[in-house]
């Protein structure tokens, strides 16, 4: 077997489909799509689904992973082995769990690499905090697996597609979870993800108010402001979106700096897809340094705002 004969896919995010459905293109040869609402069926469509099930517009008190009975019997239906493709967000990883407990399917979380060999799926994904890379096979008949951004290439939409999808009858869990009310966030506006450059912050920093001296320089360039996770967890000077790492967002921008980072493993494994890193740290022993291709050993509040202001001229 050189591809599974059946993909599906499903994703509770719209701007992640394009790329599950790279994947799913390159590793199976019927892709099927389970979407909510006809707006993402017809996007399904344009990216090359052969079916598309619509499990319509999901309630207000209910949350996705109660549709785990209802995906799970629609893939029984339509067939006996199958590889189902998710996005690694937390809601999918919890849905993830419950298709796999109920499908008896081995489960990977996070992939960074999926290939086929010797007819089952062999998914690569980081172990040990971010130390090493872990590789299971798996082996039984269906397989699921979510899938880190930035590890295929997003597909095109080709505007002559279009199909109708399938409509699916809701089929309550035994034990449903009721969503009783949601607050929305303050600002997580932000997308990390898709920017070019990023200026990063760490501790060495010092404060919250010296953030705004990071802000300029990126201004200066165009660039988003992102952060280690200590900035954004522990001192809470930086929204939780904006952290990069292991536990935060990986990002594969064309360039990465970092101001005041000291590099620690699990820091750079989200930042290590960067084309350029450059580094500003005052300990020239940093582990930030054996990552970056130019670094500059000094004092950032020296170095940043001098940096700005030449980048206006
Ligand atoms: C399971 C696990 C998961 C984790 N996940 C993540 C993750 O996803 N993302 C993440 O970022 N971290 C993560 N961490 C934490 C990680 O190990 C580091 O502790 C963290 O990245 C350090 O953040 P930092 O570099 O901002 O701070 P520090 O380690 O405190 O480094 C500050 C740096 O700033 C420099 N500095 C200080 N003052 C100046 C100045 N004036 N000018 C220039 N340089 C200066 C210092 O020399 C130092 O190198 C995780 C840890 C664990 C155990």
């Amino acid at each position: 077997m050189s591809k599974f004969s059946t993909v599906w896919v499903f994703s509770d995010t719209a701007s992640r489909l394009p790329e599950l459905m790279g994947a799913a293109r390159e590793l199976g040869e019927n892709i099927r799509v389970i979407v909510q609402g006809h707006e993402l069926s017809a996007q399904a469509f344009r990216l090359g689904a052969d079916a598309a099930y619509d499990v319509g517009t999901i309630p207000a008190d209910r949350i996705i992973e109660d549709y785990a009975d209802t995906l799970v019997q629609t893939i029984k239906n339509h067939s006996q082995n199958a590889l189902v493709l998710l996005p690694a967000t937390r809601r999918c990883k919890a849905l993830a769990a419950r298709l796999g407990a109920r499908l008896t399917a081995g489960v990977v979380n996070d992939a960074n690499e999926l290939v086929l060999q010797d007819g089952h799926l062999v998914a690569t994904h980081m172990v040990y905090g971010g130390l090493a890379f872990g590789k299971e096979q798996i082996t039984t008949p269906y397989a699921v697996t979510t899938l880190n951004s930035g590890v295929f290439e997003a597909t095109q939409e080709d505007a002559s597609r279009s199909g109708n999808a399938i409509p699916l009858e809701f089929i309550a869990p035994k034990n449903p979870i009721i969503c009783v009310s949601r607050n929305v966030k303050q600002s997580n506006s932000v997308d990390l993800g898709k920017a070019r450059r990023v200026v990063s912050v760490g501790r060495g920093i010092g404060n919250q108010a010296n953030i705004s001296i990071a802000e300029a320089l990126s201004n200066a360039m165009g660039a988003e402001l992102g952060c280690s996770r200590p900035v954004a967890e522990n001192e809470k000077w930086m929204e939780r979106e904006r952290y990069v790492g292991i536990s935060g967002i990986m990002i594969k921008p064309e360039l990465y700096l970092a101001l005041g980072i000291s590099g620690q493993i699990q820091h750079m494994v989200g930042a290590n897809g960067a084309q350029i890193i450059m580094a500003i740290n005052k300990d020239k022993n940093a582990p930030i340094f054996q990552y970056a291709d130019y670094g500059l050993v000094g004092d950032l509040m020296k170095i940043v705002p001098a940096l700005t202001e030449a980048l206006k001229r």
